[in-house]
């Protein structure tokens, strides 16, 4: 049976409202001739037709904005300072917008309309109220203290939802309890501090990084760690490892004649399962970017549909095959290694729920999770190392320390190194790999006003309220004179008492209250360890920007530019999830 795409089911939903200017414009010829009225002239009703839909828009905005004035009135609080931009609805400011999410760096357009504005702007493209905030004191309400009334929303979820279902990551109340209880038990202690899974893909990325810089090419960093991140994680996650390790590792562009490489055919189902994986994440992402109106870029077709037939030709026979190992009471994998406490998510979950779709929802929702996070604080824990030699020295000091050059890191051994801890903090202060979030609030609320002479802001029920870390991370109102220099050291200094610890909710790189993000320590395990393997087997690294491929590096006139934008030998993305754009070469100097 043919099914409907987002962008038809969209037009079909708007009807009612589209066939109002052809109501209003060729059903008044007919009435009034049969009313006996005056002759209406033919030109009337097709510009009657025109007319009235923005009249009945500008109608309905008018009178929405004249209420939120009122019931703000009646709270004695004022509404939020708007950024209007220069063209009807202010629509440039949405084009710039998508302009520099795409050729920019992360921020530009918000970072001027907040230095403009303040920390708390109301962006109206098209009458909606988008209203961003940058203030701890703000992301503590809609994370915490009011968290009941601030969800995703279903605007958010519609667009997630062809990829990650219902899974704990785009659901609400209820719902979101269920998942999030169901998967809660697998980040226990013992389970997450578990190092066999690591160490065995730790070691094949040493490996392969051992292998290319004895053939003298550069690796592109980002993509061997995304591996690593997906076969750890997906062992942890369904006990079956992806194997994407396995697979050839790409050559830099400017390779005239990359050695011939063979892959066996699991590692190819395993790239296959992998692209399709990133390309329908992207996919959602793009949505999120376009707001409200993403179905009428799919008229055609759903755009995730390709993507995740290849996700669900790699996973059925996976969910499938545990399920019917549970039905018929077959040992799980897990169990015949190492008793229960090993069980993979998905033996988890099967205790719980025997629905394939739940269990492939959730499991997507944790490789999201999961993957791309580690894999982009990774990346630029690696480039920090390039552009600051003298922190990865002393990191690699403290692993000799405390590991020695060879042992395996125990748990313990991570917990006492604090300076790796502190440059892990300060990666994730100026590159949090959830850079931008957003909620939405189901009933009107005041927030208070950052300025004490004003009053506080009403924000009506039912606003898209985006907010950023990364823009929170960089105030130097809050971090201080220094927030755009790389300085692990402030999370160990003065600065720490100064700034950080006045203020908790300033630095939130796993997000905070109910929906703190549940794989916290399990990422700064996973994290660590890489971190130990790699300073154990390679003094330093560099990068090699001749490998970049033309176009991936920061163009020439960003130099001018103040901050951290004026030095980066790297290109931010943003997605769902921070990236670097077409990856991270890098050449390493063996230990
Ligand atoms: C550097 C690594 C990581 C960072 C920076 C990070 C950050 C975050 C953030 C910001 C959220 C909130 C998302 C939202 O509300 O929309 C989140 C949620 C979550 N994270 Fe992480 N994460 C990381 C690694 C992981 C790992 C390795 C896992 C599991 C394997 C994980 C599991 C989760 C889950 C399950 C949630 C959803 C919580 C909920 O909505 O109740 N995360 N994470």
């Amino acid at each position: 049976m043919p099914v409907l795409t987002p962008g038809a089911i969209f037009l079909l939903r708007a009807s009612p409202l589209l066939s109002l200017p052809l109501l209003v414009g060729f059903g008044l010829r007919p009435l009034s001739v049969s009313l006996n009225g005056p002759t209406i002239p033919s030109w009337l009703p097709p510009l009657l037709s025109i007319l009235s839909l923005p009249l009945y828009i500008f109608v309905r905005v008018v009178l929405r904005d004249w209420r939120n004035r009122r019931a703000a009135q009646a709270l004695d609080a004022r509404l939020v300072p708007v950024k209007k931009g220069k063209s009807f609805g202010s629509v440039d400011l949405l084009t710039r917008l998508r302009y520099n999410r795409k050729h920019g760096y992360p921020a530009d357009g918000l970072t001027e309309f907040v230095q403009e504005i303040g920390p708390v702007v109301n962006i109206k493209v098209l009458w909606m109220d988008t209203i961003l905030t940058v203030a701890p004191e703000h992301i503590k309400l809609i994370l915490s203290t009011d968290f009941q009334n601030h969800v995703k929303g279903d605007r958010f979820k519609n667009g997630m939802r062809s990829v990650l279902g219902t899974g704990v990551f785009n659901s609400d109340g209820d719902q979101w309890k269920f998942h999030r209880q169901m998967t809660r038990p697998f980040f226990a202690r013992d389970r997450i501090s578990d190092f066999d899974i690591l160490d065995r893909h730790a070691d094949e990325v040493v490996s392969i990084l051992k292998q290319r810089n004895k053939a003298g090419y550069a690796v592109d960093f980002q993509d061997l760690i995304g591996r690593f991140t997906m076969d750890s994680a997906s062992e942890f996650l369904f006990n079956t490892c992806v194997n994407s390790l396995k697979a050839s590792v790409p050559y830099p562009h400017n390779v005239a004649f990359p050695p011939p490489q063979t892959a066996a055919p699991e590692a190819q189902a395993a790239l296959k399962f992998v692209s399709a994986f990133t390309l329908a994440m992207n996919r959602i992402a793009d949505r999120e970017v376009l707001g409200r109106i993403w179905p009428l870029f799919e008229i055609f077709g759903d755009k995730t549909v390709e993507p995740m037939r290849d996700i669900s030709e790699y996973l059925d026979p996976i969910i499938l095959a545990a399920m019917e190992k549970k039905r018929v009471g077959v040992q799980k994998d897990s169990e015949k290694d190492g008793g229960s406490d090993g069980l993979s998510l998905l033996e988890e979950l099967l205790e719980t729920t025997s629905d394939p779709k739940v269990l492939k929802d959730e499991i997507l929702n944790m490789l999201l999770a999961g993957r791309d996070t580690t894999m982009h604080t990774l990346t630029v824990v690696l480039y920090f190392f390039t552009m600051y030699p003298d922190v990865c020295a002393r990191v690699r000091e403290e692993v000799l320390a405390h590991v020695g050059p060879t042992r395996r890191p125990t748990y313990d051994d991570i917990k006492d190194m604090k300076f790796l801890r502190a440059v892990l903090n300060e990666t994730m202060r100026l590159y949090p790999s959830v850079p931008f979030n957003v909620r939405e609030n189901l009933k009107a609320t005041v927030w208070p006003s950052l300025d004490p002479n004003e009053k506080p802001l009403y924000i009506p029920a039912g606003s898209k309220l985006p907010y950023s870390v990364f823009m929170m991370h960089r105030r130097k109102d809050l971090w201080g004179p220094d927030a755009e220099e790389f300085s692990p050291d402030r999370f160990l200094d003065e600065r720490l008492q100064n700034y950080l610890l006045k203020n908790s909710f300033q630095f939130l790189p796993f997000n905070a209250g109910p929906r703190i993000c549940l794989g916290q320590q399990f990422a700064y395990n996973e994290m660590s360890f890489m971190i130990i393997r790699l300073l154990q087997s390679f003094s330093s690294f560099s990068l090699d920007e001749a490998a970049f491929a033309p176009g991936a590096l920061p163009p020439a006139e960003w130099a001018a530019c103040a901050g951290r934008k004026g030095v980066e030998r790297f290109r931010p993305k943003l997605h769902l999830t921070m990236s670097t754009t077409d990856g991270l070469w890098i050449k390493t100097q063996d230990a």
